[in-house]
């Protein structure tokens, strides 16, 4: 690995593996980089460890074996300024919309202006500044979610780990999120990795897509698609050649049934 820190990776996980107790291996010696800035995806089938392998970049969990650094710092807990987003919103209902956008805040000291401030201007960048006084059971479930991406922005963190976040909307809204997100991305240069089922939104968001099987790696790409991206950029051909190479790596992973029903 480089010795320039300008050049060594934000997010470098190095030969980790875990297993849960006694459990089988779930991340089974996964080494995975992530640059300063960039959106790195991560595709798999259900089970296959991707939540855990995020848990590891977090902190949340430690390895068995192997090491995860942030910013060349190795991570032996929680990450101090690492956000997760989870799939479903998680928000408390008996609280405000701007209350739940600072409650990161909130569990470490009392906010104060500059905090409601910067809070009320994320709402405003998700489109929610008409919602700042509503509880969340008065949101749509897009709406929740974009609270939720507010909620993680808080505090400028310097990675933002995202789990499914937009697995449960319905398309249209799932694509609005996803340009928010990267117009969000872009406005504050951070390191993203984002854990999705959907092929076309690991596509259509990343710089690179890394495909996990059975605990493993099993492939990384770069996504050569030229930024900013447009959602006309979807029904373009190379949009879906890179969706269907993608895909191919997933069926070969999954065995021959998955390539012949693929094949047709
Ligand atoms: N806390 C836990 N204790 C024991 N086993 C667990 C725990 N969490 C996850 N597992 C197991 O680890 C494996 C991988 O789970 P993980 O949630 O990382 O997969 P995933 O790829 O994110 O799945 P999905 O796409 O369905 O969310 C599964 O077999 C799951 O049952």
């Amino acid at each position: 690995m480089s010795t320039d820190p300008a050049l060594r990776p934000f997010v470098a996980i190095d030969d980790v593996h875990y297993r849960y107790g006694d459990g089988p291996a779930i991340v089974d010696g996964v080494d995975l980089t992530v640059q300063r800035g960039e959106i790195h995806c991560l595709l798999g089938r259900s089970g296959c460890g991707k939540t855990t392998l995020l848990k590891l970049a977090a902190g949340l969990v430690l390895p068995d074996d192997g090491s995860v650094s942030i910013g060349g710092e190795a991570l032996r807990q929680p990450g101090q300024h690492i956000s997760f987003v989870f799939q479903t919103p998680t928000l408390l209902d008996w609280l405000t919309v701007l209350d739940n956008v600072l409650l990161p805040i909130t569990l470490k000291r009392r906010p104060g202006a500059g905090d409601r401030a910067a809070a009320a201007d994320l709402l405003e960048r998700v489109g929610l500044s008409d919602y700042a006084r509503h509880r969340p059971f008065e949101l749509s479930g897009g709406q929740r979610s974009r609270v939720a991406v507010a909620r993680a922005l808080i505090g400028d963190p310097v990675l933002l780990l995202l789990d499914e976040p937009f697995a449960a909307l319905d398309a249209l809204t799932r694509e609005d999120l996803q340009d928010d997100l990267l117009r969000l991305c872009t406005r504050t240069g951070m390191t993203v990795l984002f854990v999705t089922h959907d092929i076309a939104e690991a596509v259509y968001l990343g710089d690179k897509i890394s495909v996990m099987s059975a605990g493993r790696l099993i492939d990384t790409r770069d996504v050569a698609l030229p930024r900013p991206r447009h959602r006309d950029m979807r029904y373009a051909p190379g949009f879906g050649e890179l969706c269907r190479q993608v895909r191919e790596v997933m069926d070969v992973a999954a065995g021959p049934h998955a390539s012949r029903r693929h094949a047709g």
